[in-house]
Parts: C-alpha cells; sequence; structure tokens
C-alpha cells in the first residue's frame, strides 16, 4: 500500500504518515496539487492519495478524472470544520478523516482501500474450497507455496494470506524472482553494505529486512538460482540474512509465500530447484484452480471488470448481454483471469452504449482451444465463434488493430479483415497491415524495408490512438510499462510527430 500526503495536513503530517507507516504503508509527501499530480504522472505510484482539505480538492479531483488517473482519494481537516468537509466530499472524496489523525480510522481506510484493490471475486466450488484451505493456514506462521497456472491470482491468493494472517498490519513485500537477475536480486532480498560491490555507494536494506515482522512473497521463486536458494534456506533455516558485505548477521522475523507457476517436484526432480529448499517452503501447499476448472466463476470476474474498467474510462455503468456471456464461457482460457480482465478491459473500449455483445469481445487463443472443448464445437459461423462476422459469416473489413491482444496471437480475425493501414497518416513506409488479404507472410514482407524504430514507433503511436490518448491503456496492450511508453512519447513529441494528448478524444480519433 502507497500513500501520497499532498499539503500539510495542518502540521499533521508526520503523525498521519507514522500510522500509516506502521501498517504497512509507504508513505510519500508533496506540498502543492500540481507535485502530486507529477508524481502521479511520472508512475511513482501511490494506491491512496490524502490530501489537505485547505488545498482545492474539486480541482485535484478533477484534474485526476482528465488525466483518467483512478486513485481514490481522502480529504483530511480539522474534525470541526463540517462545510470543508461536506465539500470535499461533493468533489469526490471518498472519506473525510478529521485531524488530529486518529489511528483506528487511518487503518479503517486503508484496509478498504487495500480490500478494494485485492478482492477475490469467486462464486466457484472448486475456488471457495481454495480460499477455504486458505482461511485456515492463513493466522499460522507456517511457509505456503501457492501454486497455479499464470494468471490464476497467485499474487493475490498471497495478498490474501497475508491479510488474513496475524501480520496483516505489518509489511507485505513481494519480490519478483523471475524479473530481477540474479546478481541484482541477492541484493534485492539481503541488502548490501556501502563499498560491498562497485556502486554500493550506501548501506541498502533489502526484502527481507523490508518486510520484517510481516511477510515477504516470493513469487515465481521456481526461477531463482541454485546459488541464491542455498542463501535463502540459510535465511528462512536460520532466521537471519548476512547483508552482501557484511561479516554481521541480522536476526530477521519474516513469513514466507511462494509462487510458482512450474511444477516444482519435478524441477526438484531434474536437479533444478533444491529438495531441502522445496520442503521448507512447501509446508503448506495452496493450488489454485485455472479459470477452466472453475467456469461458475467467470461470469462474476467478467462482470467485475467490466464494471472496473466502465469506471476507469468514465464510461457509466455496462452490461454484459446473454451472447457474450455465452462467449466467455465457451473460450479456452489459456491466460486465466489476466486474460479475462484484458478481454473485459478491451470490451469496455469497444462497446458503445450500455450492453456489452459479442462484438465487442476479443478473444486470444480461439486456435488453441483443445479438440472436443465447448470452443471448438461451436458452429463457425455463430456470432458466439466469431464476434465479427457478420450475416453469413462474413467479416467486417475493419477490427480496430491496436486493440487486438498482443499475445498469444490475435486468431480472432482472418489477415483480410485487418484494417488498410496501421501506420499514422503520412508515415514513411508501406505500412504493416497492408489489407491485401494475403497470409501472415504478407504481412510480414510489407515490414521489410522499414526500420525496428520505426515500426514501433507506427505501433505505438496508433495503439494510443486506438486508446483515446490513454497512456495505461496502450501500455498494457502494447505489453510494455507505462515509463517506457512515456519516454517513447516524448522521443516522438521531441521529433515533431504528433502525439495522441492524454483524453484527447478527437484528435485520437482522427
Ligand atoms: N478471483 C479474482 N478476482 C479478481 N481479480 C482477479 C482474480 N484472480 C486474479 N485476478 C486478477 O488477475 C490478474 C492476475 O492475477 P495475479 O497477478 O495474482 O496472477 P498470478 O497467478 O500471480 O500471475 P503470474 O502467474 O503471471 O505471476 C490481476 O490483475 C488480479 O488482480
Amino acid at each position: 500500500m502507497r500513500l501520497l500526503i499532498v499539503g500539510t495536513l495542518e502540521g499533521y503530517i508526520t503523525a498521519a504518515g507514522k500510522i500509516a507507516m506502521k501498517r504497512g504503508a509507504k508513505v510519500s509527501h508533496t506540498d502543492s496539487i500540481e507535485g502530486a499530480l507529477n508524481a502521479l504522472r511520472a508512475a511513482a505510484g501511490a494506491d491512496l492519495v490524502m490530501i489537505d482539505v485547505k488545498l482545492d480538492v474539486a480541482v485535484f479531483i478533477d484534474s485526476l478524472k482528465a488525466e483518467r488517473i483512478t486513485i481514490p482519494v481522502v480529504a483530511c481537516g480539522i474534525g470541526t470544520d463540517a462545510a470543508a468537509a461536506v465539500r470535499a466530499i461533493r468533489a469526490g472524496a471518498k472519506e473525510y478523516l478529521p485531524l488530529p489523525p486518529n489511528a483506528e480510522l487511518i487503518a479503517a481506510v486503508l484496509e478498504a482501500v487495500a480490500e478494494e484493490s485485492h478482492s477475490i471475486v469467486c462464486s466457484d466450488p472448486a475456488m471457495l474450497a481454495t480460499l477455504r484451505l486458505a482461511d485456515q493456514v492463513a493466522p499460522s506462521d507456517a511457509s505456503v507455496m501457492i501454486t497455479g497456472e499464470s494468471g490464476t491470482g497467485k499474487e493475490l491468493m498471497a495478498r490474501y494470506i497475508h491479510r488474513k494472517s496475524r501480520r496483516s498490519n505489518e509489511p507485505f513485500v513481494a519480490v519478483n524472482c523471475a524479473a530481477i537477475p540474479e546478481n541484482l536480486l541477492e541484493s534485492e532480498l539481503f541488502g548490501h553494505e556501502k563499498g560491498a560491490f562497485t556502486g554500493a555507494v550506501a548501506r541498502r536494506l533489502g526484502k527481507f529486512e523490508e518486510a520484517n515482522n510481516g511477510t515477504l512473497l516470493l513469487d515465481e521463486l521456481s526461477e531463482m538460482h541454485p546459488r541464491l536458494q542455498a542463501k535463502l534456506l540459510r535465511a528462512i533455516q536460520e532466521k537471519e540474512i548476512d547483508r552482501i558485505g557484511s561479516a554481521q548477521p541480522v536476526k530477521i522475523n519474516v513469513r514466507i509465500l511462494a509462487t510458482s507457476n512450474r511444477n516444482l517436484e519435478a524441477e526438484v526432480r531434474s536437479g533444478n530447484f533444491r529438495e531441502d529448499l522445496y520442503f521448507r517452503l512447501n509446508v503448506f501447499a495452496v493450488a489454485i484452480p485455472s479459470l477452466r476448472e472453475r467456469p461458475a466463476d467467470i461470469p462474476m470476474i467478467a462482470e467485475h471488470f467490466l464494471k472496473k474498467y466502465a469506471e476507469a474510462n468514465g464510461l457509466g455503468d455496462k452490461r454484459l448481454t446473454d451472447d457474450a456471456l455465452l462467449m466467455l464461457k465457451a473460450h479456452h482460457w489459456r491466460g486465466n483471469v489476466r486474460e479475462l480482465e484484458n478481454t473485459m478491459h478491451r470490451a469496455v473500449l469497444l462497446s458503445r452504449g450500455e450492453e456489452v455483445g459479442p462484438e465487442a469481445i476479443m478473444l486470444t487463443s480461439q486456435m488453441l482451444a483443445p479438440e472436443g472443448s465447448a470452443q471448438a464445437s461451436i458452429p463457425a459461423n455463430s456470432p458466439v465463434a466469431n464476434p465479427f462476422a457478420g450475416p453469413g459469416g462474413t467479416v467486417p473489413a475493419a477490427i480496430p488493430s491496436a486493440l487486438q491482444p498482443s499475445t498469444p496471437p490475435l486468431v480472432m480475425a482472418p489477415p483480410a479483415a485487418l484494417p488498410t493501414s496501421y501506420g499514422p497518416k503520412g508515415a514513411k513506409g508501406p505500412g504493416y497491415g497492408n489489407g491485401n488479404g494475403g497470409a501472415g507472410n504478407t504481412t510480414l514482407q510489407a515490414l521489410i524495408g522499414r526500420t525496428v524504430a520505426d515500426v514501433e514507433r507506427d505501433l505505438i503511436l496508433e495503439t494510443l490512438t486506438h486508446c483515446l490518448g490513454n497512456r495505461t491503456h496502450a501500455a498494457n496492450i502494447l505489453g510494455i510499462s507505462i515509463r517506457t511508453l512515456r519516454n517513447k512519447l516524448k522521443q516522438y513529441g521531441d521529433e515533431g510527430r504528433p502525439v495522441a494528448a492524454p483524453g484527447n478524444e478527437e484528435r485520437a480519433t482522427a
């Protein structure tokens, strides 16, 4: 949980910040609305904003809306100022917290926000049974190994176990072992002393110390190098760690949760994962069923994301039609909940009006549905089999190219359905969706002669245009970080190319 405090809070910043930090929040502070907006724009990250009512809360919330930054805002002011409280709530603040800060109130607000963004939506008996198991293991201090296919909600489950544990008021720290190179992961986990290696200009505490008294999630643990596995085993067994470059062990009290989407037993058998570490961590195993194994969850999760993304885009209420729901239920969800989430995100952007029908549902990997699955048995000319098919199974000429999912390959529409050009007007080169109805080869051939940088620029700008200038959506679809996207856009802007402004719909759709 990251908290951004804006303004002076009548001199209570330190007190409020300390309370929040004790509850595991990371707190940052800025004096002004502009400072807060800059921090949020720069993806500095916050899950909650606490703003002084003396500042113009309405202007702040309007700016967030205009830039499509979704973040709950809580206003804080001297308790007796009822008029200010009413103004703040009318302006869109979620809560009004009276000052001086009250520890219980702040804890309740932080908890509500954490619940909101990390709640597990489910109704299928298979998932409910898994949750019951998680409820049973949560209060103990035992290590838990959470397994499941990619995108099933392993990290979400880890947060759930932490929330339900006796450590819930202490930090929850997650480290993705696959995302960090081995040499950096060691220092990330265990920290280092000043001068421990070239570039170690100051002491840095690692994630174990950051998570002290709380929970440390080792995400994608199976990717950890065997050398580090040995160091991790020692940390768990001895309950102490050695910062790199230090001869002084540091005592730690951390509960370890780990996730893996590989079969760890097989990894142990093949010698890639230490058996002793496996048994240390696998005290309890929580296996999350794939979405295929819990079909009753699909409608509920779909509605959940429909509401979330409609709200985030300021698009009002949306409702799935029966046909659309049928299509979702029939799909083979290889990417599990994450794939369903992305599909609903796209559906929100594609649909017009209140109803979300099959034409707004763009599925990935349909060709990969196994023989005999529900998907495979749907007639080809059914709107469920191909939501873009018109009467008689024809496919309309243009599907917004950039809204097609990036991975795995989109198989919804054959190449003939690609728009005539992906490139922005006036872009050099032939464009890489030449609309000639040829196979993928022809599309690829059209790229020959263009530089990677050119193609990348066109793809990024076109995706942004289709996302109506929304940076977050575009970055999601492109599979790059928002920071990378912003850097690229800045570069294109500096080169004098038109870049769709955030929320500038006229220009973005022109
Ligand atoms: N039951 C659920 N209800 C609501 N959202 C969910 C649910 N399960 C997963 N999600 C959402 O799906 C996305 C993927 O979840 P998460 O990152 O926890 O999966 P994972 O199994 O850890 O993924 P990976 O294997 O890639 O590490 C997240 O946005 C998460 O919030």
